[in-house]
């Protein structure tokens, strides 16, 4: 007969040891060891009870069961409402492989020309796509819905929890479309091109790029250096004519559709009225209103450079779509960006390290200690983090990558960020399925290497907690993290209705995965970009064991786990830790 250890720490029942005889009455056997007593005392008691209908109360309201039990498809063996909804592959996965081989470090994969079709996006899916990534700089509003309602489809139809994130443009310069059908022109050195922020009717004149910045010819200097993508082909200024600037190419190379353009005087970025462009243009709140009419998971805002336009973001969202819970990502891609850091990362929901515009901001050498300093940040202030660009931009064209793009990759999932993201590989690349491969492969490997080193970084993680309620969450995580290494469990599984509590455990970037059960499939979603974490919805009661229960009973009847399996069991409605034995 399975064995169960039972561990209690309760702060919301009238006996520290109510979970222990909850537990007795059913058939196992288990030892009671209470880590923590909690005073007797009415006083005490009383408080932590508030405490508790607090932590009980703020997470119902805050969760709407909006989308609860809509999935009803033939890869879903019991969706009734006693049933459990998970990624098609992760039960496969976890059938196949076990608890500890799962993968930890979630994939996010930008969908473009190459990858908007079903057939496309269910490669990407069964290939370990967590987030699809739709960039409002290209394409169509409309031929974004189309990659959103294949995505939901894909979910709803074959069982995924798939979810989306709209990046928006942004005000930064950048050049236009070529018109005519061209997607890339070739600049030869010594060429003179005209960079002109006039409206062309028709196509454009030979050597000649649009701007999307009205004040460009006003801000540059003649001498003055132009980038195209950060150093990707280099012009420098020679005269200016009314609205036309005329440059010669100095690096000759391919300019593509509306590349990123930045220019240097005196080997400094000049930022001048354009560092006074707004971070979210009158588009981007169009894109905004069409994210959260589409429901969207996520929305990323480009360029960000201090907290207010967050939390303006965030009030704004929150008047619009009631009950849904989009998350604000802050992409770190700019100097002021990294100069107003820990105020943007305290205020958003999550942070994208984008490298390809921050590397044409500060150089290149200074890219990885910036890299290395988001993540700790997000991992401190307990954001989940996604560094992208350029991880295997050579794939983009060859079937495999460079050695140097798989230790980029490595050293970004050694560093335990939450994510890591494709850009033009999967967006316009010959071989997405085949990175999106080398994605998984390669933090699959590094993950265990670095569990089996036992390499574990000591990250001082500081209290984040603004309330005792929260502490007392925070704490628990944290200890049953601790737990969970000590005695080597398969799982640790959490209970919330929220997500906060995955989001805690997931921070302490335990050895073993977190089955996070939630009760909305947006949430479920959500929960998705965080590192570690398998999330599934499951309709649950405030009554643990009978969620215990139900659980083990569900996840045994599918093959996701044995009896004999050592868990660790904690949730935001009754504040304990449990371990014990799948019986
Ligand atoms: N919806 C789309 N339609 C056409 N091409 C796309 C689309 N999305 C991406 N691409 C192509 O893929 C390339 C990489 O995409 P990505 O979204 O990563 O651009 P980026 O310039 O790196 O990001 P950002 O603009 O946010 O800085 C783009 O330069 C573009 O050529
Ligand atoms: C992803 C993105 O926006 C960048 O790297 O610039
Ligand atoms: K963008
Ligand atoms: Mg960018």
């Amino acid at each position: 007969m399975a064995q169960a250890l039972h561990f209690s720490i309760s702060t919301s029942t009238p006996s520290p040891n109510r979970a222990f005889s909850k537990l007795s009455s059913s058939k196992s056997s288990f030892l009671s060891y209470p880590i923590r007593r909690i005073s007797s005392s009415n006083s005490i008691r009383k408080s932590i009870t508030a405490v508790y209908s607090d932590v009980v109360s703020n997470s119902s309201s805050s969760c709407s069961d909006n989308g609860t039990g809509s999935i009803a498809t033939s890869t879903l063996s019991s969706t009734d409402s006693s049933g459990i909804e998970v990624d098609t592959v992760t039960e496969a996965e976890l059938k196949e492989n076990g608890f500890r081989s799962t993968r930890r470090t979630k994939l996010v994969c930008t969908i473009g020309p190459a990858t908007c079709g079903f057939e496309q996006l269910e490669a990407l899916a069964v290939g370990g796509m967590n987030v699809a990534r739709i960039n409002m700089c290209h394409g169509t509003r409309d031929w974004h819905r189309g990659v959103i309602e294949k995505v939901r489809r894909l979910n709803e139809e074959k069982g995924y929890a798939v979810a989306i994130m709209m990046d928006t443009e942004g005000s930064e310069i950048h050049m236009g479309d070529f018109g005519g059908g061209v997607t890339s022109a070739k600049a030869e050195d010594g060429e003179i091109w005209t960079f002109s922020v006039r409206a062309f009717d028709s196509a454009l004149p030979e050597n000649t790029i649009n701007v999307n910045y009205d004040g460009f010819a006003e801000d540059v200097q003649v001498g003055d250096e132009l980038l195209v993508d950060g150093g990707m082909v280099r012009f420098e200024v020679i005269e200016k004519i009314g609205p036309d600037v005329k440059c010669r190419c100095t690096d000759p190379g391919l300019l593509l559709p509306r590349a990123n353009l930045t220019f240097w005087r005196d080997g400094s970025l000049v930022r001048e009225r354009n560092a006074m462009l707004p971070t979210i243009s009158s588009k981007d709140w169009l894109d905004i209103d069409f994210g959260i009419a589409e429901g969207v998971d996520f929305i990323a805002i480009s360029f960000v450079k201090s907290a207010e336009v967050i939390n303006h973001l965030k009030s704004y969202i929150a008047a619009r779509s009631r009950g849904s819970d989009i998350a604000v990502i802050a992409k770190i891609e700019s100097v002021d960006s990294l100069k107003n850091l820990e105020d943007i990362i305290q205020a958003c929901d999550g942070a994208m390290v984008a490298r390809g515009d921050l590397g044409a901001q500060i150089p290149l050498e200074q890219v990885p200690s910036a890299q290395h300093k988001i993540v700790q940040v997000c991992r401190q202030l307990n954001k989940p983090v996604i560094v992208a660009s350029q991880l295997l931009e050579s794939m983009i064209e060859y079937p495999t990558p460079t050695r140097a793009e798989v230790a980029d990759v490595s050293e970004a999932v050694r560093q335990r960020a939450d994510a890591l993201m494709l850009s033009g590989e999967s967006a316009m690349g010959q071989f997405p399925e085949k990175a999106l491969t080398v994605l998984r492969s390669v933090s699959i490997r590094i993950e265990r290497w670095w569990r089996e080193e036992k390499r574990h970084e000591a990250m001082e993680l500081p209290d984040i907690s603004s309330s005792f309620a929260d502490s007392i969450s925070e704490e628990i995580c944290n200890s049953a993290a601790k737990m969970a290494n000590n005695l080597e469990v398969d799982a640790i599984f959490v209970y919330t209705k929220t997500g906060h509590m995955a989001s805690l455990l997931s921070r302490c970037r335990p050895d073993c995965p977190i089955f996070a059960f939630t009760t909305t499939t947006s949430v479920r979603r959500r929960l998705n970009l965080q590192w570690g974490l398998i999330p599934f919805r499951l309709n649950f009661t405030d009554d643990m064991e009978s969620n215990l229960n139900k659980t083990f009973s569900l996840l045994k009847a599918r093959g996701m786990i044995q009896s004999g399996a050592l868990v660790i069991a904690v949730s935001d409605m009754l504040q304990s830790i449990q371990v014990m034995n799948v019986p």
